[in-house]
């Protein structure tokens, strides 16, 4: 597929949202499921639902609506959650001792299989399941279990040097919890989670006292 042929961004990043809906339809003994039904669940119109998974075949049938678990498999196949995802860890402080101990990962296809930081005091310390290993081990470990995906918990000053290091090991694609901008090669994606800059968007609103447009 060209590059320009891609579905936006905007669109992958919805699917994830899909995805869990369909998952808590199942759980809730829910079959099908009509566009409407769905975009409501997640505050998007069936306009848009339809849409975005036309980038991607035909599902669904006209006024029967979705199979809530084909459309289920066919987008966890379109995200490759249907395979197995090993991620690395660096950074095992507050936040990354919690992120250790996550289980909402495994159930969506990732799982965290290895633990890093550079402090001697936390190398060798039991996290959850896994051990501490030593950031200077993380080339080797990412070689041998072919990891491309990284979750970046060290502080912000810490954060470009532990992605050249990984990056330059095998790792494409980073979620950072560091606050700050990563420079890397374009075929390398991050994403970012900014507890404090999204409070700040809202923060804007309530000073005025006004909901966003
Ligand atoms: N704690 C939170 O609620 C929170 C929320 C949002 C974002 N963040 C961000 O997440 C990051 C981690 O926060 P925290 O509170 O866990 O900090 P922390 O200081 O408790 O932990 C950071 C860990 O990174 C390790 N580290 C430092 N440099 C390293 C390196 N070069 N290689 C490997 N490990 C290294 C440290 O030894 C430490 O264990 C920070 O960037 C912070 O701004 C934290």
């Amino acid at each position: 597929m060209e590059r320009s042929d891609l579905p936006p961004d905007v669109v992958i990043r919805r699917l994830p949202l899909y995805a869990r809906s369909l998952r808590y339809l199942l759980e809730e003994g829910i079959h099908s499921v009509s566009s409407q039904e769905l975009g409501e669940r997640i505050n998007v119109t069936a306009a848009q639902i339809r849409k975005d998974l036309s980038y991607f075949g035909e599902f669904g049938k006209q006024g029967i609506g979705y199979d809530v678990e084909k459309l289920l498999q066919h987008i966890e196949r379109i995200l490759g959650i249907n395979q197995h995802w090993p991620v690395v860890l660096v950074g095992i402080g507050l936040l990354g001792q919690a992120i250790a101990r996550y289980e909402g990962f495994r159930t969506e296809g990732i799982e965290i299989v290895a633990l890093f930081d550079s402090d001697p005091a936390k190398i060798g310390q039991q996290v959850g399941e896994l051990v501490v290993q030593d950031f200077a081990n993380v080339r080797r470990v990412i070689a041998e279990k072919h990891i491309k995906l990284a979750i970046i918990a060290v502080p912000a000053l810490q954060a470009q040097r532990v992605a050249d290091v990984l990056i330059e090991a095998g790792v494409r694609a980073i979620l950072s919890y560091a606050p700050m901008i990563l420079q890397v090669p374009e075929d390398v994606w991050v994403r970012y989670i900014d507890p404090v800059a999204v409070l700040q968007s809202m923060t804007y609103y309530l000073a005025r006292e006004q909901p966003p447009s």
